[in-house]
């Protein structure tokens, strides 16, 4: 499991061959009359053919059997998913969620398809435009099943228990505080070593960039080649009692039975691929005057739209950094944002609010929702001596901003049992100051 390989860099062409059949890459051209090995070549698309060269995405596959010999599609009925945002009425209150519940294996045996649960969301993956946030919790890997989604990519933030991911371009371990993407129509099964937790962000219709740097320059927050993609690795293994491939389609699973793995590719060469990275490597800039710098110093990736400089999801992560702003009040400012601000914590505490926001949780800041620093952090962040001080140290927090308006689900509100009533109470206690008499 540690042995694994990667290669580094974000969105390179890369070639690998799994090095039991070297030579297994055609060489010159994609599609020779007959492959190495006898493989088949497969192409999987990841962007329209006409797309100009920067946002060009494809992967040639050379496989044991193409994708598509497999029995009709059926619906399947497992999970939590869903983008039907209607389900309940909207509520534009600050939502914040106790650590979601991982069942334990003894009752309730659940892997990563069946532990999907969608949270919030906008749009919808017919008009190719929209996001979901998931939560999962499993306890069991997947065995003789994958999965690809049909609608978009994923962004997968573990928070508790390693993730093995196998996928047709070879097999990634992803910890917490690693994030991997899988994208659009990439198949892939999850081995998980104990009970496991984490964050989903889905984006249908864009695919995630490393953000512009600006006047920051040609270097900085996260660097291209610490992005790492897997090596070719397959299998070349009949399953006689059936392999299920589900696919997430228009938003509801469906089942297909296959005789054989689908990990039987074994070379690629292209630029669309699956990827992981260590959110420790993010190089971290932060305000060194005065005043608190906006979240977006801390962009990780970034889904765009076709409107310059807005997100269609960005995620964001608050690392381990110092603060040394003068004459600052240096937590997170209070806030209305016309964007919509999905926060999760995979480790610490956050430091607008030391209680209530747990490992585990999440919190929903609406669009136009006001929020900020609990009480408690008000009044501490006043009157703190304004040394050079460690933020953050052994924490990580992180933001989903979407330019959308995200709608919560029913298993959000209701099902999971986990919204916190009293979260609106942690602002009660915030009293005027003012004084016309005193500046
Ligand atoms: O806690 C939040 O709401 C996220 C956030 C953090 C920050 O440093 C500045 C603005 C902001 O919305
Ligand atoms: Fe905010």
């Amino acid at each position: 499991m540690t042995g694994l390989q990667y290669m580094s860099g974000f969105g390179n062409e890369h070639v690998s061959e799994d090095p039991r059949c070297p030579g297994a890459l055609p060489e010159g051209q994609n599609n020779p009359q007959v492959c190495p090995y006898g493989l088949y070549a497969e192409q999987l698309s990841g962007s329209a053919f006409t797309c100009p060269r920067p946002t060009n995405k494809r992967s040639w596959l050379y496989r044991i059997l193409p994708s598509v010999c497999h029995k009709p599609f059926k619906p399947l009925e497992e999970g939590h998913l869903t983008h039907d945002w209607d389900e309940i009425e909207p509520d534009p209150n600050q939502l914040r969620w106790k650590p979601f519940e991982i069942p334990k294996a003894a009752q309730n045996k659940m892997d990563f398809v069946s532990g999907l649960h969608t949270l919030c969301g906008a749009g919808e993956p017919r008009g190719r435009n929209g996001i979901a946030v998931h939560i999962f919790v499993c306890n069991t890997s997947m065995i003789d099943r994958c999965l690809y989604n049909s609608d978009g990519d994923f962004l997968i933030v573990p928070q508790q228990g390693k993730l093995l991911i196998t996928t047709e371009f070879g097999k990634m371990l992803v910890e917490p505080n690693e994030i991997c993407v899988i994208q659009q129509g990439m198949r892939f099964s999850v081995e998980v070593f104990g009970e496991t937790r984490g964050y989903i962000l889905e984006v249908y219709g864009a695919h995630f960039e490393l953000p512009d740097l600006g006047p920051i320059g040609a270097n900085g927050l996260a660097n291209p080649r610490d992005f790492l993609v897997p090596v070719a690795w397959y299998e070349d293994r009949q399953v006689p009692g059936g392999y299920t491939v589900i696919s997430k389609y228009q938003g509801k699973l469906f089942a297909a039975q296959q005789d054989y793995s689908p990990y039987n590719v074994v070379a690629w060469h292209g630029n669309y691929t699956p990827y992981k990275y260590h959110l420790e490597k993010f190089m971290v800039i932060n305000a060194v005057a005065f005043d608190h710098a906006d979240p977006s110093i801390f962009t990780v990736l970034t889904a765009k739209t076709t409107r310059a400089g807005v997100a269609l999801a960005d995620f964001v992560i608050f690392p381990p950094r110092w603060g040394v702003a003068n004459n600052t009040f240096r937590p997170p400012y209070y806030h209305r944002n016309c964007m919509s601000e999905f926060m999760g914590l995979i480790k610490g505490h956050y430091e607008a609010k030391e209680e209530g926001f747990q490992p585990g949780g999440g919190s929903l800041h609406s669009m136009m929702t006001p929020h900020g620093p609990d009480a408690d952090c008000f009044e501490k962040a006043s009157k703190a001596k304004l040394e050079p001080e460690r933020v953050a140290d052994g924490t990580m927090a992180f933001m989903f901003e979407s330019s959308l308006s995200l709608a919560v689900t029913k298993w959000g509100l209701q099902t999971s049992n986990r919204l916190d009533k009293n979260y609106y109470k942690c602002w009660e206690p915030l009293k005027s100051h003012f004084n016309p008499k005193c500046k």
